[in-house]
Formats: C-alpha cells, sequence, structure tokens
C-alpha cells in the first residue's frame, strides 16, 4: 500500500511528542481561539477552579491534542486521555473518573464514537461532579454516589455533527480549529526544522508549507522525508530544489494534494460528468472508504475551492478542472451548481 503522507490521520511515522509546543505562547496559529482560551484560563485560576469543559472540533492534524495538553500545563494540572471507542462500558469511564484529581483534564479523542451508555454517566458528571454506579444482583442491586473532584472534559472531534445535542450542550467552551495559512505553517516549519537540530533555508520552508494543505502534523511529516532526501542526495542542506525534488518524488504535488486527491476529483470529473454525486458512488468508484473520504481529504478540497457540497451530492468546481489539466465544459445544459 501506498503511504498516505499527506492524510493527516496518525501514522507509525509520527513522532511527535517531542514537537508538542507546551505553552499557549509556543502553540502557532488559532489566534482568536488562542486569545480566548488565554483569558478562560487565567479566570479560572483567579477563581481556584477547574477549567470549563471544552470541545474541540476540526479536521485531523491540526493541533487538538496538543491543544489540550497546553490546557492542563497552563492550568497546573495532570491530563489524562482517552478515546471514545476505547470506553466500552460505564465501567471503564468510572474508572478513568475515579482516578482524576482536582483540576485535572481528562482528554477524550474521537469522543462522537462514545457508547451511548457510557455518554449518559458522562452527563452528571460533567454537571454535578458524580456518577451513579449500579452495584450488586437481583434483590441486592442498589446504586453508589460516587463524588468526583471538579475537573476540565477536553473533547475533541472530526465530526461536530455527530455528538447528541445533550453531550455538545454541557460543555462551557466550543471551539472549531482552522487550517493554517501559509504563514503560520511556515513558523511550524522553522520550529520543528530547529527543535530537530537541521538548518533549512527560507524557500525550503515555504515549499513544504505550501504542500501541507494547511495541517502542521503534515507538515511536519513532508519536513522529515525532505531532510532524509537532503542527508542521503543533498549532504544535509535543505533547500528548495531538494524540498521540490523530494515531494515531487513522493507525489505530493504543489498544493498539497496526492494520489488519492487526484483519483478523487478524477472520478468525480470523468465518471460522474464532474457531479452532483454521492459520496458513497465515488468512494466505491475509487475503492476508499467514504468515511476516510469524507473526514481526512474533502475539508482540505471545500477549504481550496476544488468541491462543492451540494444536497444533490459533490460537484468538482472549475479550478478542480484547472488544476487537473481538464477543459472545463459544464454548464452546457444550465445544472451547474
Ligand atoms: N499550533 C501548533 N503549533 C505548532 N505545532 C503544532 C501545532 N498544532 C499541531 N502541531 C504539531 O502537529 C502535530 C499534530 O497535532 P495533534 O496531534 O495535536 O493534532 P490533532 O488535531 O489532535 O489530531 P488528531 O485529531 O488526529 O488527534 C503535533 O505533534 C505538533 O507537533
Amino acid at each position: 500500500m501506498e503511504e498516505r503522507l499527506v492524510s493527516a490521520e496518525e501514522s507509525s511515522f509520527d513522532e511527535d511528542a517531542s514537537l508538542r509546543p507546551k505553552t499557549l505562547d509556543e502553540y502557532i496559529g488559532q489566534k482568536d481561539l488562542k486569545q480566548n482560551l488565554t483569558i478562560f484560563i487565567q479566570a479560572a485560576l483567579q477563581r481556584n477552579e477547574a477549567l470549563d469543559h471544552v470541545l474541540l472540533y476540526g479536521p485531523p492534524g491540526l493541533g487538538k491534542t496538543t491543544l489540550s495538553y497546553i490546557l492542563a500545563n497552563e492550568m497546573g494540572t495532570q491530563i489524562r486521555t482517552a478515546s471514545g471507542p476505547s470506553i466500552e462500558k460505564g465501567g471503564d469511564l468510572a474508572a478513568i473518573l475515579s482516578t482524576l484529581q482536582p483540576g485535572d483534564v481528562l482528554f477524550i479523542d474521537e469522543i462522537h464514537r462514545l457508547p451511548k451508555a457510557v455518554e449518559e454517566i458522562l452527563y452528571p458528571a460533567m454537571e454535578d461532579f458524580c456518577i451513579d454506579i449500579v452495584v450488586g444482583k437481583e434483590s441486592t442491586v442498589r446504586t453508589i454516589r460516587l463524588n468526583l473532584p471538579p475537573f476540565t472534559l477536553v473533547g475533541a472531534t472530526t465530526r461536530a455533527g455527530d455528538l447528541t445535542a445533550p453531550l455538545r450542550d454541557r460543555f462551557g467552551i466550543v471551539s472549531q480549529l482552522q487550517f493554517y495559512d501559509l504563514e503560520d505553517l511556515s513558523q511550524i516549519v522553522r520550529r520543528t526544522s530547529r527543535v530537530m537540530g537541521n538548518a533549512i533555508d527560507e524557500q525550503a520552508v515555504l515549499e513544504i508549507a505550501r504542500r501541507s494543505r494547511g495541517t502542521p502534523r503534515i507538515a511536519n511529516r513532508l519536513f522529515r522525508r525532505v531532510r532524509d532526501f537532503a542527508q542521503v542526495m543533498n549532504n544535509g542542506i535543505i533547500d528548495q530544489k531538494i524540498a521540490a525534488m523530494a515531494l515531487d518524488r513522493l507525489k505530493v504535488d504543489h498544493l498539497g494534494l496526492d494520489h488519492v486527491d487526484h483519483q478523487y476529483l478524477r472520478g468525480i470529473i470523468e465518471r460522474f460528468s464532474g457531479g452532483p454525486v454521492g459520496l458513497e458512488a465515488i468512494a466505491a468508484s475509487i475503492g476508499e472508504e467514504a468515511m476516510t473520504l469524507e473526514d481526512v481529504y474533502e475539508p482540505y478540497l471545500l477549504q481550496i475551492g476544488f468541491i462543492n457540497r451540494t444536497p444533490r451530492g459533490r460537484v468538482a468546481t472549475p479550478k478542480a478542472y484547472e488544476h487537473l489539466g481538464i477543459s472545463y465544459q459544464k454548464d452546457l445544459f444550465g445544472f451547474d451548481d
């Protein structure tokens, strides 16, 4: 299977822990979100309270996990981490909650995938810092109330729309992470090169930043691969030429699109006359999971204006045709969305 360099999903190549910024000051970009969080943290610290529960949503790799570690660090507390699908039963959640110290952060990744029964236990835990546990069998069955210390739940999701309303409503702070602009990504690449101890020239920084699809995790991954090429073929010097050569060889085009993006766009244009076409049909035609396309690939294609989502399905825009070098002949019958 081809390596998915531009997929923002975590891969075994990610050794990101050392690259994670530890403070809000070090966290690049997301300016508005950072400014607001700074105030909320300061206010909670002044009142000697736990920070309100935080929901972070947005495409993978934009820094939700990093931000939750930073929140715990800035609050001077510990972080416990779990993921939605790994908390299978109420007892699993109770076990995690019972380890929390006052003010701790509980980070639940993919929170939209929490089983319903677990979610219901989470409601009183979030609201009143207590849970009711059922113990015993048949005639001896009874409920024991377990009081919890005040804590902060940080939930992360790529699919805010999949959260149930009662869960969403229990978060006091709800924030969407945005794709990063070229300047922020350049800063991230410079920082990564500094942390990893490899000098890089400014043109190479831009070359990598431009192809990172607005996503720090991808910027870091591309940096590592460029560094490999530079080490073996260019005496370790990371300049624009070696960066462009490496990324071309890895089939990441100048906008950061890879073979899956190309297949996806060509699929819409060549097999479905540019759309509108349903996601499932595109996925089946190119042999990809619809969910992967929706969560990992489409957000960036929407962001750069290569596709539109309409009630009748996905549509490739003239920009996508131009990028692929295909002449745009739609609209002949006035069907263009
Ligand atoms: N704002 C940022 N400034 C500097 N580096 C960042 C920033 N955001 C993310 N990174 C880097 O990108 C990597 C990926 O970020 P992170 O794991 O937090 O993403 P994520 O949004 O939680 O992804 P997922 O939802 O897939 O877990 C981090 O290890 C970190 O090095």
